[in-house]
């Protein structure tokens, strides 16, 4: 069965030009695009995302990242697509979880520069492509 996925390249993968390399080891995958766009995120829409981790002590300094510059917002899709990306990323420290060959674990040193997000569950993935992809 088919599962849709909401993924970000965040301001430092987008700065550091590592967009293609996002996609390209998503489609490697096997994972397909059904939504992508460049857009740069309003606070309003940060706080929505990142809702769950309001009141930890990075929330402030997360919010400030995530609008500091312009995301890739995508979404992808295929069997146990949100379990297939959270994979492809790494986990979330890239140093201390992600493994090497995993997007964080080759290009990520820093827990809030961890280059990608990837929704963790199908009521995330839900939740996230409708507020980033609302006519979707
Ligand atoms: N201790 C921390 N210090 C700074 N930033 C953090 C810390 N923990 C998490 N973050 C940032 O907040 C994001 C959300 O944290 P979460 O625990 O949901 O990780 P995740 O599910 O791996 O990441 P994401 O939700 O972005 O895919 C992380 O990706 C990271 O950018």
């Amino acid at each position: 069965m088919s599962e849709r996925t909401l993924v970000l390249v965040k301001p430092d993968g987008v700065s550091r030009g590592l967009v293609g390399e996002v996609i390209s080891r998503i489609e490697r995958k096997g994972l397909t695009l059904a939504a992508l766009e460049l857009k740069t995120v309003e606070r309003a829409v940060a706080e929505q995302h990142y809702a769950e981790h309001d009141g930890r002590p990075f929330f402030e300094s997360l919010l400030e990242f995530i609008t500091s510059g312009p995301v890739v917002a995508l979404v992808a899709e295929g069997p146990r697509a949100i379990s297939a990306f959270r994979q492809v990323a790494g986990g979330t420290d890239p140093v201390d979880k992600a493994v090497p060959g995993s997007i964080r674990g080759d290009f990520g040193l820093e827990v809030q520069y961890n280059l990608v997000h990837g929704s963790d569950s199908p009521e995330s993935a839900e939740r996230e492509i409708k507020l980033w992809f609302p006519n979707l």
